[in-house]
Formats: C-alpha cells, sequence, structure tokens
C-alpha cells in the first residue's frame, strides 16, 4: 500500500528537464566569460521555450480566453488612468493572452496605445501606435505590426508577454533577446509588465548577465513582484 506521507515521486509528472545539464558552478548571475556556461543556458532555455510553449497551447482555447480576461482586467487595474500614457502591448501569437481589448479601453480613456516592432535581429524593438482597424503590415514570424507610416513612439507602459517568468520577474521570452536590448536602449524606464498564465512559472530562468527584471508579472491568479533578496 502506498504511504501517503512518502513524498517520493512515483513517476515522473511532467516531462524531463535538462535543468541538471546546466553547469552545477552555475551560481546565480552569469559568469559571461565561460562560453560552456552559456551555451549551456542557452541550450536549456530553447528546451524549456518549447516544452512552456506546448504547455500553454495544450490549455483549450475557452480557458486561455478566460484567464487572458483576467489578466487585461487586473492590469487596467494595475495601469491605473491610461489618459495621456502610451502603452504598448503585443498582436497575440501562439496562445499569448489577447490584450487588444485592453489597447482600446486604453485609447477610450484618453492614452494612446503601441505594439512592438522588430526592425533587425539583434537590435532594439522600436513601437509604433496602432488603433483599430489601422493597416498592418507582416512582421518577424508573421506577426502583424502597424503599418510604415504610423508614428514611431517611446511607450511608458510596456507590457511584455512572457513564455517563461521566475519568481525575480526575470522572463523567458522566444529568444530573440529584444525585449532586455529594449529596455537597456530606452532614453527613460518605462513600467514593464509581464504577462503569462500560472503555468508559464518556473523556479529560475538562470538570469544572465543582459536578463533585465520585469516590474511584476500579471497572470490569472496573481499580480507576482520580484521576491525580497
Ligand atoms: N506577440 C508577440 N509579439 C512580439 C514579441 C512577442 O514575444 N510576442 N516579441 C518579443 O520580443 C517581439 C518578436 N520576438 C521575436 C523573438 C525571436 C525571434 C526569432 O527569430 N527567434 C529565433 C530563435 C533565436 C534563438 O533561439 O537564438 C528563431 O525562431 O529562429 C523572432 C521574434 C516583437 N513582437
Ligand atoms: N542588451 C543586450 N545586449 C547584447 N546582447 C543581448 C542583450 N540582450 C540579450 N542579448 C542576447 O540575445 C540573445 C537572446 O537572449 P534571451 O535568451 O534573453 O532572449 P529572450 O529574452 O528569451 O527573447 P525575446 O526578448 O526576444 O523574447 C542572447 O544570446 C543574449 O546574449
Amino acid at each position: 500500500m502506498s504511504d501517503p506521507n512518502d513524498e517520493t515521486p512515483a513517476g515522473y509528472a511532467s516531462p524531463p528537464c535538462l535543468m541538471h545539464e546546466v553547469d552545477p558552478a552555475y551560481s546565480g548571475l552569469a559568469n559571461t566569460a565561460d562560453p560552456s556556461q552559456k551555451a549551456d543556458v542557452q541550450r536549456w532555455r530553447k528546451a524549456e521555450r518549447d516544452r512552456l510553449v506546448k504547455a500553454r497551447l495544450a490549455a483549450p482555447l475557452e480557458q486561455r480566453k478566460a484567464w487572458g480576461a483576467t489578466i487585461a482586467e487586473r492590469l487596467a487595474d494595475a495601469i491605473g488612468d491610461p489618459a495621456g500614457l502610451t502603452v504598448s502591448a503585443y498582436w497575440p501569437f501562439r496562445g499569448e493572452p489577447d490584450l487588444r481589448g485592453l489597447l482600446k479601453q486604453v485609447i477610450a480613456g484618453g492614452g494612446r496605445a503601441a505594439l512592438p516592432v522588430v526592425v533587425a535581429k539583434a537590435t532594439p524593438l522600436i513601437f509604433r501606435t496602432w488603433e483599430p482597424r489601422a493597416p498592418l503590415e507582416r512582421g518577424v514570424w508573421n506577426i502583424p505590426i502597424p503599418a510604415e507610416g504610423a508614428e514611431e513612439v517611446t511607450p511608458d507602459v510596456v507590457i511584455s508577454p512572457v513564455i517563461g517568468f521566475d519568481p525575480d520577474c526575470y522572463r523567458l521570452g522566444y529568444g530573440g533577446g529584444f525585449f532586455d536590448r529594449t529596455l537597456a536602449a530606452l532614453p527613460q524606464r518605462p513600467r514593464v509588465f509581464g504577462v503569462g498564465f500560472t503555468l508559464a512559472a518556473i523556479p529560475t530562468i538562470y538570469p544572465q548577465a543582459h536578463d533585465i527584471p520585469m516590474d511584476c508579472v500579471v497572470t490569472e491568479e496573481a499580480v507576482v513582484h520580484p521576491r525580497e533578496t
């Protein structure tokens, strides 16, 4: 008979984890001088991205819609009065929460909505204003972007979709390094809200020297702030 106090797992409850492949000498922030450690982290991140995107898409569409609506409400509360603010979100992709309704609310409340645009690999994102029915073009990965001619703006609030996030509010994204480069390059740091589902919470993303934590991460269950150290 099984002992209810026995915490030994009976089998794998989740897909195999590659955490053991990260160098055991890893201890917090990266030693960027060690290329093998960097390669290990990149390999681990790639596998973790694949796992988390699959887990996200495995949640039923109706469930994701309901979670997205809750996230949008929490974000609206957290942003407060949008009058005069430029708020950037994103065009939803691969099961990300759909926050286009929130962008419409921002516009109705006297703010401006913006979407990110990839200009080139390994360069910061730029932001262009967006409103419903504005002309769109296809950007990288065919993600729609406001067509050339839309005003380029600097956001006061950046809403950033996560594939994964950790208790210090570090973000695991699609692997282009775009958000970190963008935050590093902006003249003034905007308020940065990560958004994702609870299933995207992981113990660590193995933060590297270039990773910049977000102010908080909004999920369907909570607003997560970086833990106190
Ligand atoms: N909906 C949405 N729009 C968004 C983002 C997002 O996360 N979600 N982005 C958030 O930043 C930007 C696009 N991010 C991208 C990130 C990586 C690659 C890319 O080409 N990745 C390589 C893999 C890189 C690697 O693993 O070394 C590839 O797929 O070949 C493209 C776009 C802007 N728009
Ligand atoms: N500010 C930066 N300066 C130089 N290189 C950077 C910077 N930010 C990120 N990179 C590089 O970009 C690559 C991808 O970074 P990372 O794994 O953090 O991507 P990501 O945050 O998951 O992707 P994204 O932000 O596009 O969704 C790494 O090789 C990293 O060294």
